[in-house]
């Protein structure tokens, strides 16, 4: 089988996260989530959470699906880079998405979410496509529902095909050979950690030199920015005229009349170029902008979020443990 499904971004002009349908139970209840390949829980918004920690979401309801059954005893918590969190119980459900079925998937159920969850109308949860090691669900961890549904699917791949203030698509089960130009740039991933876990050959700011040196990554669909190390980030805002690291927002901004240089990352010997303007996040205030790259502080990798992935189409490869990049 192969499925499709379109990848909104919100808010539009921002693409802070981008949600795609969801469709859970009998009858159906579709709810737009967060696909995230930097996890791996399955969990939705429910009429179990407290009114004050609901903000338009839409909720998921167990007792209107005949097709739900508790998974007795077991519980989640999970906490995200952001410091944001969520946790509560689990439910076997029927979990479908572009047309492809799992009957009996693991359904987090939300009983308590944190403020960045609940002032976040778009997104009703978070679909987890990391590996099944990075499962919180206690006392035994649960596979995602793409490891569940991998042996039904024509190829053992998934495809991210982000768009910058425009809908894009996630496939199951297939590449789209009209998607990309050029040929995909396949590299190894280490998922030891449960993570998409890469390494780049270098980085270009602009038409400078390209400058190789090895950038431990990790390919994140839940993470809005491009986090990279001090140095590099650095070396990009050298060639932004006004931009500085802003003291009370701990983060790079820049004029929003600055030209931006695009960011240019090596993967092998192929070239994957952000355009400068995927690099502008948004406006803080009249004249003020907030960079898409920023530093990855203390974290162990470099992220590959958004801000990389819309001006790509990645495949996902967990038969051959690979993920590959093209230009579109
Ligand atoms: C608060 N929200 C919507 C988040 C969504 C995703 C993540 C994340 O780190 N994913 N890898 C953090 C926060």
């Amino acid at each position: 089988s192969t499925g499709i499904v379109a990848a909104t971004p919100f808010p539009a002009e921002y693409d802070r996260e981008y949600v795609a349908p969801v469709s859970l139970g009998t009858p159906a209840q579709e709810l737009n989530l967060i696909f995230d390949t930097g996890s791996s829980d399955l969990w939705v918004f429910s009429t179990s959470m407290p009114a004050a920690q609901v903000a338009g979401q839409k909720l998921y309801n167990p007792s209107g699906s005949s097709t739900s059954a508790v998974l007795w005893g077991h519980t989640w918590s999970i906490q995200y880079g952001d410091g944001s969190r969520s946790s509560g119980t689990v439910v076997n459900e029927l979990v479908t998405i572009g047309g492809i079925s799992y009957a009996s998937q693991a359904l987090e159920i939300a009983n308590g979410v944190s403020a960045q969850f609940s002032q976040d109308p778009a997104s009703s949860g978070l679909l987890g496509l990391g590996f099944s090691i990075l499962n919180t669900v206690i006392p035994t961890s649960q596979k995602t529902w793409f490891d569940n549904v991998l042996p039904t699917l024509a190829a053992p791949v998934f495809t991210v095909d982000l768009k910058r203030a425009a809908p894009g698509t996630y496939t199951f089960g297939a590449i789209d050979a009209s998607s990309y130009a050029g040929k995909i740039e396949y590299t190894p991933i280490d998922n030891s950690n449960g993570f998409w876990r890469l390494q780049a050959s270098g980085y270009q700011v602009g038409t400078s030199p390209f400058q190789p040196t090895t950038i431990d990554a990790i390919a994140d669909t839940g993470t809005t920015l491009l986090m990279l190390p001090a140095a590099i980030v650095k070396a990009y805002y050298a060639q932004v005229p006004g931009s500085q690291l802003h003291a009370s927002y701990g983060a790079y901004t820049f004029p929003c009349s600055a030209k931006l240089p695009s960011f240019t990352f090596g993967i092998g010997r192929y070239r994957g170029v952000i355009p400068g303007a995927f690099v502008s996040y948004g406006r803080i205030d009249a004249t003020t902008c907030y960079g898409g790259i920023q530093d990855q502080g203390n974290l162990p990798f470099s992220i590959f979020g958004d801000i990389l992935m819309k001006a790509q189409v990645v495949v996902f490869d967990a038969g051959r443990t690979r993920i590959g990049f093209a230009a579109k």
